[in-house]
């Protein structure tokens, strides 16, 4: 993708484009909403890959961001959208379902709602729920320095290509055999890529390998390379393992499709994966191997045990001493005092045997110690026969055993790492392929979780408006058990009346609700709702108090602006008679009212002061009045119906009041005021 198309991308500028340029596909992760991808771009995190993957969404299907009208319309959704993500494990999972966005575009909803529909089958099971806690994004590894190895050239063309093929190691320039016996002193082994080197002699214990083809395959020199990936991803490749284990035990199964030929089949893959990552430590060290755990085990404790077995002779040789009574002859005397002879000849005359079990008992600790059979020999020798006290180690020897032990463990750590490279080199895509697999079922459990904790349905889009049955909204005060089902259908403009606190504002709150989550392409929380497919939702929420002329004009303003509009929309608008005095308020509402009826609107408008409103509306619009009502009064509460009744002007909390005086006390002055109510409302 040229970088000039991604700008075209609104809200991708310049910059943004650039580094999304970077990735290998930039066009199929904005084509996927691959927030994972996009986020790998330098710079870009995940909170704006989740934005760009949105904006590109809406791109590709045309889509305005226009649904979301209001402030209110915009809470609403991201009420919803925190449901969902609370119910995603992995902040992957949250963000991806950002891309999620509610559209009126046919296409964008036929595109979630399949996805959706296969994710509602999807079970969220506890262990499924536990394994994806570990699931992360992949990371590249920091870069690797191997520093026991080196490359040898003595071409300058290729030094330049081998220091750009294989930055982990270092290259060195050479001439003859001398410069690699030199190297192969400061390096565990040394690759010479010139075949001229082919055959070389060179002394001692050294590992220099002649490989012209090296240069082919980088990664068999440094398996590092191939290690350093899967070690530092170690823990989000076992996560995603296991929650492939926990999907595969549900018969869910997981769609991925890891190329099944490099590795075996997928089952065998994922053995295989597991097996290698179990070889592994976080720093892309094997770690399970006895004789390199020996050979670093004595390498880290050459000195002390060195020491020790110094310690074991001297302690023998000091007893031994101490328990003798050595006679000295006079000539011997005269000798040591004449001649300025060392006492250790006479120690040696003296306690011959004793030095030898001395030193005897000093190389035993030390091979003992060490544990590695194969370098008894050389050990052996770090104390000489020479009596001398105290007993002290041959350095050199010491040095030469630490180089032997260390080259052993490098090319050992080597070869292993090379054997665990092998097994995992061509698990890489499909251990990508199972990670994205992982992250996009966190995806869909989310939805499952949200349709099964709100006991969701598929909305059918049909029909004018918009007709919900058993709605039963998740944003509510109240405990999601205890939400009463309501049956709601409005086509055209309607007021809504009501007692108070009958459930008005949470009737308009389920219709944007729903209308939001359906054209998310989700399942709704209700038994069934057919709607139309809506252009745009205008939730006006409750104006605090009556507003200043300065607010009060802006306002109206707004809704001049909402009726001269055309299109299919739903319009929610609450207590608008707040924003001045009542009788100005009916007015005002019922030329929004009328203006609204002649358009494609659905609306519904909230009031107190429904009857009024009616009285002011014309007789041509039409406007039906619907009521949530008080089914009666039980122990001084209201009891009401939650499902508004239609074309039915519900009678006001003060009626009702006024009602149960009568009843109960009788007398004329409430009767008389309860004939005015229903004078009043005939
Ligand atoms: N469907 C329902 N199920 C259970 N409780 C509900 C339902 N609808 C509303 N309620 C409860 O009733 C309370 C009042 O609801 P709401 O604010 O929607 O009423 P209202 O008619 O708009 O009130 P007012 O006339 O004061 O503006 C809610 O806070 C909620 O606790």
């Amino acid at each position: 993708m040229e970088i000039e198309e991604l700008e075209s991308i609104p809200g991708v500028g310049a910059k943004t484009a650039e580094r999304l340029a970077e990735l290998d596909d930039p066009a199929g992760a904005l084509a996927d909403g691959d927030v994972a991808q996009l986020a790998r771009a330098p710079g870009i995190s995940e909170g704006r890959a989740a934005r760009i993957a949105r904006a590109a969404i809406r791109h590709r299907h045309g889509d305005s961001d226009g649904f979301l009208a209001t402030d209110r319309a915009e809470e609403l959704y991201e009420a919803v959208l925190g449901l969902l993500k609370d119910r995603a494990v992995t902040e992957y999972g949250r963000k991806r379902l950002e891309t999620l966005y509610p559209s009126a575009s046919k296409a964008r909803i036929d595109e979630v709602r399949a996805f959706a529909e296969d994710a509602v089958e999807r079970e969220p099971t506890p262990a499924l729920l536990e394994a994806l806690t570990g699931v992360k994004p992949l990371e590249a590894p920091r870069e690797v320095r191997v520093r026991d190895r080196c490359l040898a050239t003595s071409d300058a063309e290729m030094y330049a290509e081998a220091q750009s093929a294989v930055p982990e190691l270092s290259v060195e320039l050479i001439e003859d055999a001398r410069d690699v016996s030199d190297l192969a002193r400061g390096y565990s082994t040394v690759v010479v890529l010139d075949e001229a080197f082919a055959g070389i002699d060179l002394d001692g214990d050294v590992d220099v390998r002649v490989r012209p083809d090296a240069m082919d395959d980088p990664g068999s020199i440094v398996p590092e390379r191939t290690i350093a990936f899967f070690a530092h991803n170690r823990a989000r490749l076992r996560a995603a393992v296991a929650v492939n284990d926990a999907a595969t035990d549900l018969g869910a199964g997981m769609e991925c499709e890891p190329s099944a030929a490099d590795i075996g089949g997928f089952d065998e893959g994922m053995e295989r994966l597991e097996a290698g990552l179990s070889r592994l430590d976080d720093d892309g060290n094997v770690a399970d191997d006895d004789r390199l755990r020996e050979l670093e085990t004595a390498i880290d404790d050459i000195d002390a045990t060195v020491s020790m077995a110094e310690n074991v002779a001297n302690d023998r040789l000091r007893t031994a001493i101490e328990e003798r009574d050595v006679t000295i002859e006079g000539a011997d005397l005269l000798s040591l005092v004449e001649r300025g002879a060392g006492v250790d000849s006479l120690l040696e005359r003296e306690l011959k045997s004793e030095f030898a079990a001395a030193i005897e008992a000093a190389r035993a600790h030390l091979v003992d110690a060490l544990g590695i059979d194969d370098y008894e020999q050389l050990a052996r020798q770090a104390f000489e026969e020479e009596p001398t006290f105290p007993v002290e180690h041959d350095d050199r020897v010491i040095d030469r055993l630490r180089e032997e032990l260390i080259a052993d463990r490098d090319r050992r750590a080597t070869r292993l790492k090379r054997e665990v490279a092998d097994v995992l080199g061509t698990l890489r895509e499909p251990a990508e392929a199972l990670v994205e697999a992982a992250l996009e079922l966190d995806v869909e459990l989310a939805v499952s979780r949200f349709a099964r904790d709100f006991d969701c349905s598929f909305p059918t889009f049909e029909g004018d408006g918009i007709a919900i049955d058993g709605g039963r909204s998740p944003l509510l005060d109240v405990e999601f058990g205890a939400v009463e089902p309501v049956d709601y259908a409005v086509d055209g403009v309607s007021l809504l009346s009501g007692v108070n606190s009958g459930g008005k504002t949470s009737t308009l709150d389920l219709l944007g609700t729903v209308v939001i989550v359906a054209q998310m392409g989700l399942p709704v929380p209700a038994e069934s709702v057919q709607l139309r497919r809506f252009e745009a939702l205008h939730y006006q929420a409750k104006t605090q108090g009556t507003l200043d002329a300065g607010a009060f004009e802006s306002t109206l303003r707004e809704f001049g602006d909402l009726v001269d509009g055309q299109g299919e929309r739903l319009v929610l608008v609450d207590e608008l008679e707040s924003i001045t005095e009542p009788g100005a308020s009916a007015v005002i509402i019922a030329g929004i009212l009328e203006a609204l009826a002649e358009g494609d609107s659905t609306a519904v408008f909230v009031s107190h002061l429904a009857g009024e409103i009616l009285e002011a509306t014309g007789t041509n619009a039409e406007v039906t009045v619907d009521g949530i009502e008080a089914v009666g009064l039980v122990d001084g509460e209201l009891r009401v119906n939650r499902s508004p009744v239609k074309d039915h002007l519900a009678r006001s909390t003060p009626e009702l009041i006024v009602e149960k005086l009568a009843e109960a006390e009788g007398g004329a002055f409430y009767a008389d005021l309860l004939e005015k109510f229903d004078s009043d409302s005939n």
